[in-house]
């Protein structure tokens, strides 16, 4: 199957300065990519050229087989854009706003069905202005959602969410997922992109640094781990490459086969989305995690 989305060779400059400089990143159908890197680093400017929002001065960009620059409808219809597209409908309902969407596309989904997807089933009646801050995000979901996409772009969904409701969101993109639609997700969350993504690409200063699963990135899956223990009452660790083996060992000695306070850890996503992004963090991205 072709890929979703294809990019060769992307460049953008604002001012002369390159926001995007020869970026090549291909996403494939059917599965969800987190774009992670620091503030600054080409994330939007990228994102908002294969949503058609943005020029491009260089480069090829295919979305679902298309350029997005000049695509016309029905090419939109086919993607899902999740943003902050609540803003302005406050004197609607969540089910007034979904109603109305859903009437622009020629196949779109059932509108209760999408109210209870985000989770909205009780204020689906409750104008807009009502709603809370994680509420709304919800709403935006369900907006972006409720055409039936085949390709959905997230940027940055769940900034504000409280935790029960990230974890909704996350069974909510599982799902769609599930269903075979394809999710590019903008994050600055490491927890999520580990939580949902098949695939992250890390970009810094417009250019892609790398591309792996969450579980290799930057080598982590096979880097040594720590394991921790405790033994006459004192704290003790060791760095290994083998840690099975020490941990067979330890076991060994201890009475009843059980160590007390083991823990094994390897580096998580987030020490080394911080290594690998470290040598590429300048003036302008000076928040690199949240
Ligand atoms: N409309 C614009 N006009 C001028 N400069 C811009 C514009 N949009 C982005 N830039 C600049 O381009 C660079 C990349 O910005 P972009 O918003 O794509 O980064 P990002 O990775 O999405 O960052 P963040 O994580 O902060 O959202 C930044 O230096 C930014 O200041």
């Amino acid at each position: 199957m072709d890929d979703a989305i294809t990019i060769r060779g992307l460049r953008k400059a604002y001012g002369g300065r390159a926001a995007v400089d020869g970026l090549d990143l291909d996403i494939r159908t059917g599965e969800v990519f987190a774009l992670l890197g620091p503030n600054g680093a080409g994330k939007t400017t990228t994102v908002e050229i294969a949503e058609g929002f943005r020029s491009r001065d260089a480069g090829e960009v295919r979305v679902l087989g298309t350029d997005p620059e000049g695509a016309g409808r029905s090419w939109r219809n086919q993607i899902g854009i999740v943003t902050q597209t609540s803003a302005g409908l406050d004197l609607l309902t969540p089910r007034e706003a979904l109603a109305s969407t859903a009437k622009v596309y020629s196949d779109p989904r059932d509108v209760d069905e999408v109210i209870a997807a985000v989770g909205l089933a009780d204020k689906a009646d409750t104008r807009i202005v009502g709603l809370s801050g994680g509420q709304r995000r919800r709403l935006d979901v369900g907006l972006g959602i409720v055409g039936g996409p085949e390709l959905i772009f997230l940027d940055e969904p769940t900034t504000g969410f409280d935790p029960q409701a990230r974890r909704d969101f996350w069974t909510l993109i599982r799902a769609l997922a599930d269903q075979g639609t394809t999710i590019l997700l903008t994050t600055h969350y490491l927890d999520e992109a580990e939580e949902l993504a098949d695939r992250v690409g890390v970009i810094a200063a417009g250019r892609l640094l790398v591309l792996d699963t969450p579980a290799a990135l930057g080598g982590r899956g096979t880097s040594e781990a720590t394991v921790t223990w405790e033994e006459d009452g004192i704290r003790r660790s060791m760095r290994t490459a083998t840690p099975t083996a020490e941990v067979a060992r330890l076991a060994a000695r201890m009475p009843g086969g059980e160590v007390p306070g083991l823990t094994v850890t390897r580096p998580s996503l987030e020490d080394s989305y911080l290594t690998l992004i470290a040598p590429h963090i300048t003036d302008d991205t000076t928040e690199v995690a949240s």
